[in-house]
């Protein structure tokens, strides 16, 4: 595998929906990135950022109106014939008639596919297998998301769009699904994810790009993403001691400090310099932090910040409570 191998490159890409000016609106502005062979990139945004819409424009549905897309060398809209066999591609909606069962619907796709995976194949990869006589209307939406899956990875390809793949499965399904798309990965297959599951970008990408009204905002490996934002440590002091009995703060590496209903937290760009100065500190007064807790930023937090809202707004989860906070500018630009 050459991991200088650009598999997808993609430059200031445009598209507008309708007539250019107010009648129109221009959903993707101006993106720029590359993907290189092997590589899992995930596109991450709130709702509306234009991740499908760049998606699209990757996998040859509609053209651009501005900019330039390659996959694997190719213009996907123009040269479709060229990479649509080495590409599978999984839409948010699949639509499939819903009176064919599972084991039909996969042959009738497999008629169409060069060097497809036998049905009993493809239905196992996704967990799929005792529900090839099922019919389509019948299975759950979470099963109906797995075949979707199953049928983008019937040709083998080389390239894979996953448009939210886990999107109404369980968690069991999910982490499943997580473990075929890293074999999938490991295997040489080259993907591009999007997701509001921000923990399944933590753990499956090589590289993410937040995108937001349009444009890219912040990119880069996750750990980079989430090393630009500070750590936390929480804890309660024991009666009797205030926030203003620590350390001079600043002194240990802090960047922030919090005081809400007697908890306290701490945010340093040098999590072990801060965590072994308090812990000295505590037991040099004999006292111990009660509820201590200490840890890096997470993916979530780092996104919550750049959609413009507090890390804990976001507490617990992405998508839904990403999307409200969206209002306010990105803190870092392109
Ligand atoms: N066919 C269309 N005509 C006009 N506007 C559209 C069309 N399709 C999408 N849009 C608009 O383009 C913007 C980007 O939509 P897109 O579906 O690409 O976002 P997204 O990041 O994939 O969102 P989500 O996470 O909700 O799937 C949205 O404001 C949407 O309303």
């Amino acid at each position: 595998m050459d991991i200088g191998d650009s598999v997808i490159e993609v430059s200031e890409l445009r598209r507008r929906y309708g007539p250019e000016g107010d009648k129109g609106f221009e959903a993707v502005r101006g993106v720029s990135f590359t993907v290189a062979r092997g590589e899992l990139f995930a596109l991450l945004g709130t709702n509306g950022a234009g991740k499908t819409s760049t998606v699209e424009l990757l996998e040859g549905l509609a053209r651009p109106s501005g900019g330039r897309v390659r996959v694997l060398g190719h213009d996907p809209f123009e040269e479709r014939s060229a990479v649509r066999p080495r590409v599978g591609v999984m839409l948010q909606e699949g639509g499939f008639p819903s009176d064919l069962t599972v084991t039909e619907t996969v042959r009738m796709w497999a008629g169409c596919t060069t060097g497809a995976r036998p049905v009993g194949e493809a239905l196992g990869l996704v967990g799929l297998v005792g529900r090839g006589d099922v019919r389509i209307k019948q299975l759950s939406g979470g099963e109906r998301r797995r075949l979707d899956l199953a049928l983008a990875l019937l040709g083998r390809p080389e390239v894979l769009f996953l448009d939210e793949p886990t999107t109404g499965l369980d968690p069991e399904a999910r982490h499943t699904t997580w473990e075929l798309v890293r074999r999938l990965r490991e295997e040489g297959t080259t993907v591009l994810l999007t997701t509001h599951y921000l923990e399944e970008a933590e753990a499956l990408a090589d590289r993410v790009a937040i995108m937001r009204e349009g444009r890219i905002v912040t990119s880069g490996a996750p750990g980079e993403v989430i090393g630009a934002y500070p750590a936390r440590i929480r804890f309660a002091m024991p009666v009797g001691w205030f926030v203003g009995d620590l350390p001079p703060l600043a002194e240990l590496g802090v960047v922030r400090h919090e005081e809400t209903g007697g908890r306290i937290e701490l945010q340093t760009r040098e999590l072990q310099r801060t965590l072994t100065g308090l812990l000295v500190w505590a037991r040099e007064q004999g006292i111990e932090l009660e509820g201590l807790d200490a840890r890096t930023a997470s993916l979530e937090e780092a996104f919550l910040a750049i959609a413009g809202a507090g890390p804990d707004a976001g507490a617990g989860m992405s998508a839904g409570a990403a999307t409200a906070a969206a209002g306010a500018g990105a803190r870092r630009g392109e």
